[in-house]
């Protein structure tokens, strides 16, 4: 950290690279950010929630510059094609050359369509990520995934493309309300629980500081995790590999936020029920233990997350959804499932009777809770 306050985890891509923010007062610091924008033009996009609280902040560091905003109806059902081609509509009306920027400012539904419309203007421009949202901070605005839903599934159309710089002011947090911010420590939880053990101890240990937003744990698990995703999608930028652990949870979950039509639950939300049905058909399959499955769920609980099924889910209908995932492959589900805290693994092939085991076995649980 430092002197003022401020961590930078580096995101290192062989040759390319680009610093992640963390701190305090970093949207009003243009100093910092400014000199990341190359050209003469930026866009802002941003939405209907977010612009009012810091769009004015932003403004200033943008003065002398040929730029203007472009905000989103609020929610996860505008992350969506029409909407990328109405931010390229606004590129053109500004008209943005070559060296343009898009800066996404909001959450992790501004931040994957600004990218996305990043990388298809003039066949890619550069992208500043401004996170608002907790889940943006820890994990949408770091790593290059952009995209957008259809209605057939989440993030089916996208692109890899990095942004120039992450700036992760803390202090807009302030205004985060209480189930998005819980939703957010849901994919803080889930880098823990792919690969750092001790990571998963000191959440536990710090659960009830994180779930008060306490200002030195909170900054210490929004770097942590950040570190922890930085060094796989080091390893493994375009996901041909390693990179599909970050999906821990993500095969169940992309199920539920479709079948919700994206109203229902919050991404982070699907998330952890997502995670901990995969650690139940890890047991199913003989390869998590249940002591691990039952820490899962109890932090989960802790921090305030869901851990069952919407009432009325089809276990069939979510095996559907499943089968339309962007890790399978030969017609086969490949699903992230774990042996442990701190181990997860890569499955091709999984049998689906046993996920529609798991899958039936919830939506029981989920009718019997309504
Ligand atoms: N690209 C990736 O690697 C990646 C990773 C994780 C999630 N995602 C995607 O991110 C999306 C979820 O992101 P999210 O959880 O940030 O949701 P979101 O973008 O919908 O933001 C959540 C809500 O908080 C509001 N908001 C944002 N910042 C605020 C602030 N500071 N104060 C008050 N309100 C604020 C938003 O307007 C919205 O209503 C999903 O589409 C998911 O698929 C992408
Ligand atoms: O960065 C990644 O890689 C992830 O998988 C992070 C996930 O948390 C995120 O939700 C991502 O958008 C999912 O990607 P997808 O390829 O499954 O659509
Ligand atoms: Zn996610």
């Amino acid at each position: 950290m430092s002197t003022d306050g401020i961590r930078t985890v580096e995101v290192a891509l062989g040759a390319r690279r680009y610093p992640v923010w963390i701190g305090r007062g970093l949207l009003g610091d243009a100093a910092r950010w400014r000199a990341r924008l190359r050209g003469r033009h930026a866009l802002v996009v941003s939405n209907t929630t977010v612009a009012p609280l810091y769009l004015e902040r932003v403004a200033q560091g943008l003065e002398g510059l040929h730029w203007s905003s472009f905000l989103l109806e609020d929610g996860e059902a505008h992350k969506s094609f029409a909407n990328v081609g109405r931010v390229l509509e606004a590129l053109a009306a500004l008209g943005a050359t070559r060296d343009a920027c898009v800066i996404a400012l909001g959450g992790g539904v501004v931040g994957d369509l600004a990218g996305f419309a990043a990388a298809c203007w003039m066949r890619g421009v550069d992208f500043v990520q401004m996170p608002t949202t907790l889940l943006a901070m820890v994990d949408s605005s770091v790593g290059g995934k952009t995209g957008v839903n259809l209605p057939a599934g989440k993030n089916l159309a996208g692109a890899f493309h990095q942004p120039r710089a992450v700036v992760a002011d803390i202090d807009t947090l302030a205004t985060l309300p209480d189930r998005e911010y819980r939703a957010g420590l849901a994919e803080v939880i889930k880098g823990a629980a792919i690969g750092d053990e001790d990571f998963f101890a000191w959440l536990e240990a710090n659960a009830d500081a994180l779930a008060a937003r306490a200002d030195a744990p909170l900054a210490e698990a929004i770097a942590r995790k950040v570190r922890y995703k930085a060094g796989v999608v080091a390893r493994d930028e375009t996901e041909q590999g390693e990179r599909a652990l970050l999906n821990l949870g993500h095969t169940f979950g992309h199920a539920l936020e479709t079948a919700g039509r994206y109203t229902t639950l919050l991404h982070g939300e699907a998330v952890a029920i997502g995670m901990l049905l995969a650690a139940r058909l890890s047991e199913r399959l003989g390869m998590g233990p249940a002591a691990d499955t039952a820490r899962l769920r109890r932090l989960l609980v802790r921090l305030g997350l869901p851990t069952g099924v919407p009432a009325g889910s089809d276990p069939q209908h979510l095996l559907d959804r499943m089968r339309l995932d962007k890790k399978n492959t030969a017609g086969a589900l490949r699903l992230i499932l774990w042996r442990g805290i701190g181990r997860a693994e890569i499955v091709a092939g999984v049998p689906e009777p046993a996920v529609l085991a798991t899958l039936e076995e919830a939506c029981r649980a989920g009718q019997r809770s309504a």
